[in-house]
């Protein structure tokens, strides 16, 4: 035993712990910075009282859309036939598929790429354009258009509103057609002219005296110098750009539309056109047409004008890709002109957009890259109310101009002009006009006036005063001792900026408090978090301390066994120090070991040596570690066996009594005592009883046995068997015992039976067949 390593197995008391099921923790919830906006835009508008009334008063750009009917190729030789019966040759495809659809609704059309355009493109596919004021079908009359487009403009402009109308869109779109049609089709600028007149000359009250000027100039780059001014209405003259007005430009007075068509014909024969693969007679220049109303009332003591208003009609040069007009050298420069015009326009009207739809956003001045732009600076800030007509070739050769057109304003419709009261254009004036040159916008409260026609200027401008007065709750109208004041008062704009930022305060005022509500929100989620993480952390600290002091435990635990093996090895060693015990103690003694992962059963067998001669040490353990199934050991066996042994022992000591004397004189056993310890059993001498002790140790012991093989071993608690004390018999006692309690036909029974490999019971073991007939003969002789 000693040589051997006490070897440990390893049981795994406990099933598998599950991982416990941790309550995942709520992830924190996102930021709602989409909600916060999105919610005080609407709410912008609940808070503001006069909101719902506004929403309805704003007028959003008017925003059309004409597409022009496909021209009929020549088939001989691929050539267009235009409006002046020019050919031109464009390099169509002779069966060129239409891929612009309007819709039955009016209000939009469906652009369907080519096959060649998705094959070129992957971004080509098929979309649809919503929310024009109006389609017209390329079948649309040109009176169907002016119906629907410049009826509200004109009947504005009659009554004194300021309005424009802009046609844009790529070269040989029918732009010019549109404005200014063909004798057999007149467009919209002759057909207002017809209206304005005949609507003047039917409603002319009394006392009212209305008059017309028409002025008419082209901006045009040649060869790429400059943007210059060019005077279409008189002598093509050159004209300058001035602190936004056109300096020198001719305005006619036109009584009747027959002046005014004329005046306008002779316009046209002066504007710079060219041929190109696109349009034979297409358009160089930016022409832009002003017809000024104005409009009198003569009183008997006050001649007052009540106010001009301007309706301009603008026809752009369409834009141009180079590769399909195939222009060079002067056309080239043109085009260059042409494209950034239209590149500066739609640039300002995407600006104006973008502030409108976030007013902190400062208006991009993009009107300065352009004459035109800067002309029409009023109406790209959203001052006063435009309408844009777009026009568009539906073939699939012109498919990426139209798209790139209708990509580009299509969200133009969304721009809003909330502060449209059609209010007279008191700001910029051509300087040709008859002598009533009105002074600049001045801010309120501001004394030095400019004084410009003393006279006329008070009376007009006491007129406005009195009118924006009834708007304008306060207004502050500040007098100088020099004469009549000029100031130039514009009460509802005013009003409007002050709603405007009012508007704009409690926007912000409401966006802080959501954001500030939603990250103390944010802020309670992080603090349970961090509470739950610290609990953790506490928790796991208790259970670190507890392991530890188990694994203090199980060290101290350790190294008493080791203490107590190598006392056991020391003394086990020396034979001699084995010599005169007399008692053995068996002890089977079970440790577990509770908190390893790997539970190491053990079985202690103590072998205890109550009198070893020269030392204090009662009892020595030695440490058997057994596997799981030896466990089911019964100590009783382990007891059975000491008695078997002490019974083989005494059976060949008891010879004769002497021997059985040297026996108990306990000195002349040493090799036995030997054997016993080095079969790891436990083995005792024990000192013959007498007769009635043998008896009565008997029967104790077979009642211990009995109830030894009843209860199981327990792994749990160690389990220390007492060692039982018992005498050798002297061999007479023992035989006649024998004898005694030997029922010789039971014995004939069962040592038949026995033969089939019955195991003998362990107070049986040794009955030979030899020793059982010898008694049956000694029983003979006693009867
Ligand atoms: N709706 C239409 N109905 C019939 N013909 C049209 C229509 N629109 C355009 N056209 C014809 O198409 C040709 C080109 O038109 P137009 O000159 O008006 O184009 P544009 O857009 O002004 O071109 P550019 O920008 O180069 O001046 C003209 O011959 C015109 O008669």
């Amino acid at each position: 035993m000693d040589s051997e390593t006490p070897s440990c197995l390893t049981l795994r008391r406990n099933p598998h712990r599950k991982a416990k099921a941790k309550a995942t923790p709520a992830p924190i919830r996102p930021f709602p910075l989409q909600d916060i906006l999105q919610c005080d835009v609407q709410q912008q508008d609940d808070l503001n009282p006069s909101s719902q009334k506004e929403i309805h008063n704003h007028d959003n750009l008017r925003l059309y859309l004409r597409i022009r009917p496909q021209p009929k190729p020549n088939a001989a030789n691929n050539i267009s036939i235009n409006r002046s019966n020019k050919p031109i040759n464009n390099n169509k495809p002779k069966d060129e598929q239409v891929c612009l659809f309007p819709s039955t609704s009016q209000s939009s059309v469906t652009l369907t790429p080519p096959l060649q355009a998705m094959q070129d493109s992957k971004r080509a596919r098929t979309e649809v354009y919503d929310g024009f004021t109006r389609v017209f079908a390329p079948e649309a009359s040109q009176t169907e258009v002016y119906e629907a487009v410049m009826g509200p403009l004109v009947s504005d402009f009659i009554n004194g509103n300021t309005g424009m109308l802009l046609a844009m869109g790529p070269s040989g779109s029918g732009k010019t057609h549109t404005i200014f049609g063909c004798p057999r089709q007149p467009g919209l600028l002759p057909r207002t002219i017809q209206q304005i007149f005949n609507c003047t000359n039917q409603d002319r009250p009394s006392q009212t005296s209305r008059s017309f000027y028409i002025s008419m100039f082209e901006i045009y780059s040649q060869g790429g110098k400059g943007e210059k001014i060019f005077d279409l209405s008189s002598d093509a003259a050159h004209l300058s750009f001035q602190q936004s007005t056109v300096k020198g430009l001719q305005e006619v007075r036109v009584f009747d539309a027959k002046d005014a068509e004329a005046l306008i014909a002779c316009g046209m024969m002066r504007r710079t056109t060219a041929t190109t693969n696109s349009n034979s007679q297409s358009s160089r220049s930016q022409c832009i047409i002003n017809i000024r109303g104005s409009r009198e009332v003569i009183d008997s003591e006050v001649e007052a004008q009540l106010g001009d208003a301007i309706l301009t009609i603008v026809d752009l040069a369409g834009a141009e890709r180079e590769k399909k007009t195939g222009n060079q050298g002067m056309r080239l420069l043109e085009s260059n002109f042409i494209n950034n015009t239209s590149l500066v326009f739609g640039s300002c009207l995407r600006a104006l957009l973008e502030h409108q739809k976030n007013p902190k956003k400062p208006l991009q001045k993009h009107f300065q890259n352009s004459l035109l732009t800067r002309y029409l600076r009023d109406y790209l800030e959203g001052k006063k109310r435009m309408t844009l007509i777009l026009t568009v070739k539906p073939g699939s050769y012109d498919y990426p101009d139209t798209s790139f057109l209708l990509r580009q304003a299509s969200p133009f419709m969304k721009i809003k002009y909330n502060n449209y009261a059609g209010e007279p254009n008191l700001k910029r004036h051509i300087n040709t006009f008859p002598r009533v040159e009105h002074p600049k916008r001045r801010k309120f409260g501001d004394h030095d006036a400019t004084v410009v026609d003393e006279r006329k200027s008070a009376s007009i401008n006491h007129q406005i005063i009195g009118k924006e007065l009834q708007q304008v709750d306060a207004l502050k109208v500040s007098g100088s001792p020099q004469g009549p004041e000029l100031v130039e008062i514009n009460g509802s704009a005013r009003l409007k900026e002050c709603h405007d930022e009012l508007a704009a305060f409690r926007r912000n005022e409401k966006v802080m408090q959501k954001f500030s509500r939603a990250l103390w929100n944010v802020l309670k989620q992080y603090k349970e978090k961090l509470e739950e993480t610290e609990n953790e952390v506490r928790s796991l600290k208790i259970s670190l301390e507890e392991k530890n002091a188990q694994c203090l435990e199980l060290e101290k635990e350790l190294n008493h066994e080791r203490s107590c093996f190598s006392h056991h090895k020391h003394f086990s060693e020396p034979s001699s120090d084995l010599e005169g015990n007399k008692d053995a103690e068996l002890a089977v003694q079970h440790s577990t070991n509770h908190e390893a992962n790997d539970t190491s059963e053990m079985i202690n067998v103590t072998v205890g040596e109550s009198n070893f001669p020269n030392t204090d040490v009662k009892e020595e353990r030695c440490k058997i570690s057994k596997s799981f199934p030896k466990m089911e050991l019964d100590s009783s066996i382990l007891r059975d066996l000491t008695n078997e042994v002490s019974l083989d022992n005494s059976t060949d000591f008891i010879t004769d009594h002497s021997q059985t004397e040297s026996l108990l004189g306990h000195d002349n056993r040493p090799s036995m005592e030997q054997k016993t310890l080095s079969n790891e059993e436990a083995l005792s001498c024990l000192p013959v009883p007498s007769k009635e002790e043998a008896e009565h140790t008997d029967a104790q012991n077979d009642s211990e046995r009995e109830a030894d093989h009843r209860l199981p071993c327990r792994y749990d608690n160690a389990v220390t068997v007492k060692p039982r004390r018992r005498r050798l018999l002297p061999a007479s006692a023992l035989l006649l015992s024998e004898m005694n309690s030997l029922n010789l036909e039971d014995e004939n029974d069962k040592a038949k039976g026995n033969r089939g490999g019955r195991k003998l019971a362990p107070g049986k073991l040794g009955q030979t067949r030899g020793s059982i007939s010898l008694l049956r003969m000694l029983n003979g002789v006693r009867l």
